[in-house]
């Protein structure tokens, strides 16, 4: 049975060695789930709310973790989150806050798996998912709230669209990392690596871009098939209420449109995350009608894993592609229905990390569970390759 016994909440670590919560469900016939919550540096405006880590975990021991001992079971994944929701109260997690939520969700979710001897993908995706794998979006050059003194746009991100399997495609995407490191250091310049382990050279966009198309190319070539670039420009951290500030520029939203619509066309960029500020859905609307045949326009800062914000861009015909962070929204059965409007309406989901990140590897199974098309979870680092890694293990292991 999977009733649930106990919820144990505690503080650990993330990867920017911040405090996050980490939740430990046990069930009565011994089935066990640990999880724990990633952290955004460039969050959105209407994300569910991150508590203190502190206040998260008193609250969520006050109000929920008594609703939920002995009173549901950890394989039902859709009552655990609505008891997290009642034992809220609030539209955005603001009392339990949705750190402490999506640990505990995550963490019944693999205590459910763990009851019934299925790995996680199976039990939240059924018998028939694990034979899609997710093409990983890679974060190799970056800047923005990731990084000072890096790029203005927030991730350039190598996209190995001809991979023939996960492993080859994670091998391509740190050989990018790699080949990117070589040519930034051929051209003298030392680089930091910024929260997701993307490099954060001090370098104009124009140049990261040229950077990419080479070392796409090249590492494309050696391993015999496409790679090609994708972007996260996270605009609203440009956006100051009037234009889109630059280091060296400044544009209206017309001119943003037009200047993404441009990148898009020179570079084949094959997907574009946040080109407009996250209040902007006629913005999106009208950079999707221009090159919405030609690449993804996803909304990260603009949907924030709501299925009420996708509708609105769905009505609007804004975007074609949703970023799905499960903590943006609190549980898993928010972050499934947000994949299933999207893919009913044709819009691409792509399941994400987060910045701050743990050695949590539920976005990997979330990925395969739901047949997401892509999967952006880095390309280097420990936090990253714990998603990577799981990855290949369920390819290699069915
Ligand atoms: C992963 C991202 O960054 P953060 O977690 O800082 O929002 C993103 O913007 O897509
Ligand atoms: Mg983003």
């Amino acid at each position: 049975m999977t009733l649930i016994t106990e919820v144990r909440l505690r503080k650990v670590l993330d990867s920017r060695g911040n405090p996050t919560v980490e939740a430990d469900v046990s069930t009565e016939s011994g089935g066990f789930g640990r999880a724990s919550a990633p952290s955004g540096a460039s969050t959105g405006e209407y994300e569910a709310i991150e508590l203190p880590v502190d206040e998260a975990i008193a609250n969520a021991r006050e109000l929920a973790v008594p609703r939920l001992e002995g009173q549901v079971y950890a394989g039902d994944q859709r009552s655990v989150d609505q008891l997290l929701h009642e034992a809220d109260g609030t539209d955005d997690f603001g009392e339990i806050g949705a750190n402490s939520a999506v640990a505990i969700s995550m963490a019944a979710a693999k205590a459910g798996a763990d009851m019934l001897g299925a790995p996680l993908y199976q039990h939240l995706g059924g018998t028939f998912r694990g034979s899609t794998y997710p093409t990983p979006l890679g974060n190799v050059i970056g800047g923005g709230e990731h990084a000072s003194g890096g790029t203005d746009i927030q991730e350039f991100l190598s996209v190995p669209v001809g991979a023939p399997s996960v492993s080859d495609a994670v091998h391509a995407n740190a050989a990018v990392h790699g080949e990117v490191r070589d040519r930034l250091s051929e051209q003298g310049v030392a680089a930091e690596k910024g929260d997701e382990g993307a490099w954060a050279p001090p370098i104009a966009d124009s140049e990261a871009f040229e950077i990419m198309a080479e070392a796409t190319e090249t590492v494309g070539d050696e391993m015999g098939f496409t790679i090609e670039i994708g972007l996260d420009v996270a605009a609203s951290e440009l956006f100051d209420g009037d234009q889109y500030q630059y280091a060296d520029d400044a544009r209206t939203t017309d001119e943003q449109i037009d200047y993404v619509a441009d990148l898009v066309k020179e570079y084949d960029l094959v997907y574009v995350e946040d080109p407009l500020d996250e209040n902007d859905y006629a913005g999106f609307a009208e950079l999707t009608s221009k090159v919405g045949e030609q690449t993804l326009i996803c909304g990260d800062d603009l949907f924030v894993t709501n299925t009420d914000r996708l509708e609105d861009g769905i009505e609007r015909g804004a975007a074609n592609s949703i970023l799905v962070k499960p903590n943006q929204i609190g549980t898993l059965t928010d972050a499934f229905d947000a994949v299933e409007l999207a893919v009913e309406n044709g819009y691409a989901p792509v399941i994400s990390h987060r910045s701050g990140e743990t050695e949590d590897t539920t976005i990997a199974h979330l990925a395969v569970a739901t047949a997401a098309p892509y999967i952006k979870t880095g390309a280097v680092g420990g936090e990253r390759t714990a998603k990577l890694n799981e990855l290949i293990r369920i390819e290699t292991n069915v």
